[in-house]
């Protein structure tokens, strides 16, 4: 009987409950938020949506220090800060982000579940929700959002069907990320042509931007692939996902990771020379960031 927390209840947590709800696999859904009020409007929603639609899955509010006996937790809440951003927009959400995170964290000390981040930015979250907490299952959402995306471009442009394309996404889930051309493959063949690396990653990087524009957020894209993620993290599903965990030296990015029966183990490609280089310019950005949070906590902390 698996039962998930959501941390949150804006537009992410709303499709990822949705998602969980009609999951078939999921029988309790915990949910929180700041103020109470849009964790309880949410439940009674997926209650409804339960009814019109059979699913018999459990919904109840509860804290964050409650959700400690489920399976699982999505963490997925925002600061209230005005993004302002034009480039690397999703690190705009440092140091707000941080402090809830960082506050959250502490309710989950060797909490044994697995804890799925997708505040952004999401890879300095999941090392700070790891460190803070102690947990050994925490994992960032985001570079499998990227991947989804990239494989559905390249599908698009070479007309065959998205499952004929295998490539990751890894590094950053922002303007860092590292798109594995070299190791790309298009029905188990290399590819035909060169990937139009470049305009991928305009494309990637514009999406989200394009959806904001029409729906406020983005929501259905992200809530999927943080269902499929923990379907996966808990043993529903075997197979590769990319996800925020620790590569080295403390520092979280995307990789992919093999899971069996909710076991992981990496599974990184071979990287080309200039791959190579751009994981290794995403790495020492996310541990600058890092270090800037870490910096700013020890500001706020009399001596
Ligand atoms: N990693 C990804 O792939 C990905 C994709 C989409 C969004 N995001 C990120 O996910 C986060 C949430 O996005 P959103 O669009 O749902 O935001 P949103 O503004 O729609 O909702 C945020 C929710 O968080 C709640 N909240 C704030 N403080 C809280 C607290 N202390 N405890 C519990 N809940 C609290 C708010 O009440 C609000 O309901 C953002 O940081 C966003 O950038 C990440």
């Amino acid at each position: 009987m698996t039962a998930v927390g959501v941390i949150g209840a804006g537009a992410v947590g709303q499709a990822v409950g949705m998602l969980l709800a009609a999951s078939g696999w999921c029988r309790t859904v915990a949910v929180a938020s700041r103020s109470g009020r849009s964790a309880a409007a949410l439940v009674t929603d997926l209650e409804d949506m339960g009814q019109a639609g059979g699913s018999p899955v459990r919904l109840v509010t509860a804290a964050p220090a409650h959700m400690r006996a489920c399976d699982a937790v999505v963490v997925c809440p925002r600061a209230a800060f005005t993004n302002t951003a034009t480039r690397d927009v999703r690190m705009a959400g440092l140091r707000a982000n941080g402090v809830l995170l960082r506050r959250l964290a502490r309710q989950f000390t060797a909490y044994s579940g697995v804890v799925l981040v997708v505040t952004n930015p999401v890879d300095v979250m999941t090392r700070l929700f790891a460190e803070e907490s102690g947990c050994a299952r925490v994992l960032g959402v985001g570079s499998n959002t990227d991947s989804a995306r990239y494989r559905a471009i390249l599908a698009r442009r070479l007309r065959v069907p998205a499952a004929a394309v295998h490539g990751h996404v890894i590094g950053e889930h922002g303007d860092h990320a590292v798109i594995c051309a070299s190791t790309t493959t298009v029905h188990g063949r290399r590819m035909p042509v060169p990937v139009p690396v470049t305009e991928i990653r305009e494309e990637l990087a514009a999406r989200p931007g394009r959806i904001a524009d029409g729906i406020g957020r983005t929501r259905c894209g992200p809530a999927a692939a943080t269902v499929t993620a923990l379907a996966h993290a808990l043993g529903v599903t075997d197979g590769v996902v990319e996800l925020s965990a620790h590569w080295r030296d403390g520092v979280h990015l995307g990789v992919p990771l093999h899971f069996t029966g909710g076991r992981r183990t990496e599974c990184m490609p071979t990287l080309a020379p200039n791959e190579a280089s751009q994981l290794a310019a995403a790495e020492s950005k996310l541990r600058a960031a890092y270090e800037t949070l870490q910096a700013a906590e020890k500001e706020k902390t009399p001596a």
